[in-house]
């Protein structure tokens, strides 16, 4: 008998019984609601176990990273601890999104990729910047008259008119290597290069080759090459090259080795193409000292130019620069302000006219006064000074002199 007519003829045989019947329906009525909720509490746990067993029992998987892709079924990686391997592709996984550098999933024998992991970075990408044709200019770049002339020669003349070269059967420097203090504007000349010669500036930093992408150095100095040569006319800037082009005394650890197989292969790199391909290698360096004799033979960075610390009129050039869109009240004395500023590098100049600028902001002005430049200065002055500013080598006085301008306050 159901409940509702074991109620219904309950109902009949007693008179009012409606009360008692509406309270036991009520009753199971909850019952039901509980153990539906129960029921729906129970699947989600079971779903959960069953996820649990079906992770304990699948395989692990091997990560690995992509170093070619051969055709749509051979693919050569690395492994994160073994050799390079040739392997092949599992049926749903799409070749084309296999790339040099994608990290993938191999089978648990290493054979098969089986899964192309999202979201993970390819460290190509990450080690380097690259920028077509820069908006920067050789007019951008203060009291570098010299350093202008002599990198017009080496790098800008030679993929502006290779002709010249190749009448005179001479071969331009395949490299050039600035050296000099903190920000005094190797990158910005670098990136002036590029500007002026309309080329793809791509620029890495040697201490990443070497310390964020462990193990890989020699292969991103391979691909970075690779791209430069796709993308040329190319300026390809190494900063901190002393990172990886360093006098050794004894290859002791494997961090060593690594370095070393990073710098032999930018050494071979160098070696191998024509000076008059349209890539350019620019490096730069705070410490010529440590570089490796090797690095600077014919044929590899064979101009060196000093970019040292600006001189009085450099000074002068650069505050220029940095001033040309800002507005000036009338008793701003630049060349006062280029006086005040012996030792400061151009980076330094700038953050000068930045903290010029707050100070006005501050002041609820839009102009700029010759008050708030001269406490910037000293604002800027502080800092080198807790910064260390006076470190000999790191500041090394300039050697053109500093009384070049007639007209100084
Ligand atoms: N000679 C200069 N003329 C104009 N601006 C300069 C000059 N030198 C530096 N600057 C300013 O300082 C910024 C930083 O300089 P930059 O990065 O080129 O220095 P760097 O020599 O490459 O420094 P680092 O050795 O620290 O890499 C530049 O983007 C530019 O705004």
């Amino acid at each position: 008998m159901t409940l509702s007519s074991a109620g219904s003829s309950r109902s009949h045989k007693h008179n009012g019984g409606h009360g008692e019947r509406d309270v036991e329906i009520r009753i199971l009525k909850d019952k039901v609601r509980s153990l539906t909720k129960e029921k729906i509490s129970l699947q989600k746990e079971l779903e959960y176990y069953k996820n649990e067993i079906t992770k304990l029992l699948s395989p692990p998987y091997i990560e690995a990273v992509v170093l070619e892709v051969i055709d749509d079924n051979r693919v050569v990686v690395k492994s994160s601890t073994g050799p390079n391997l040739i392997v092949n592709v599992a049926a749903g996984v799409d070749t084309r999104s296999l790339k040099p550098g994608s990290i993938v999933a191999l089978n648990n024998r290493g054979s098969t990729i089986v899964d192309v992991l999202p979201g993970r970075y390819d460290p190509l990408v990450k080690a380097m910047e690259v920028e077509e044709r820069p908006k920067v200019f050789f007019k951008d770049v203060g009291g570098l008259e010299e350093q202008i002339r002599e990198i017009y020669e080496a790098v800008v003349l030679p993929i502006k008119s290779p002709e010249l070269f190749r009448e005179l059967g001479i071969d331009p420097p395949k490299g050039v290597l600035l050296h000099g203090p903190p920000g005094t504007g190797k990158t910005l000349l670098a990136k002036a290069v590029a500007g002026e010669t309309e080329a793809t500036f791509i620029r890495v930093v040697g201490s990443e080759l070497v310390n964020k992408f462990i193990g890989e150095g020699a292969r991103l100095v391979r691909e970075i090459f690779r791209l430069a040569r796709e993308k040329a006319p190319s300026i390809l800037f190494i900063d901190e090259i002393d990172a990886i082009a360093s006098r050794r005394v004894d290859i002791g650890t494997s961090g060593d080795r690594e370095v070393q197989r990073t710098m032999l292969q930018l050494l071979a790199e160098l070696d191998g193409f024509n000076p008059l391909d349209n890539v350019k290698i620019i490096a730069a360096t705070n410490r010529l000292d440590l570089i490796d004799p090797a690095v600077l033979r014919p044929g590899r960075f064979d101009r060196i130019i000093e970019v040292p610390l600006p001189s009085l009129k450099g000074r002068l050039e650069i505050l220029s620069i940095h001033t040309r869109r800002a507005k000036l009240a009338p008793d701003v004395n630049l060349e006062a302000i280029a006086r005040l500023t012996e030792g400061f590098s151009g980076a330094d100049l700038k953050a000068v006219v930045v903290e010029a600028g707050y100070n006005a902001i501050r002041r609820g002005s839009r102009v700029i006064t010759m008050d708030d430049m001269v406490r910037a200065v000293e604002k800027v002055k502080a800092a080198l000074e807790k910064r260390g500013g006076g470190d000999p080598f790191m500041r090394a006085p300039q050697s053109s002199g500093d009384d070049t301008i007639a007209t100084v306050i």
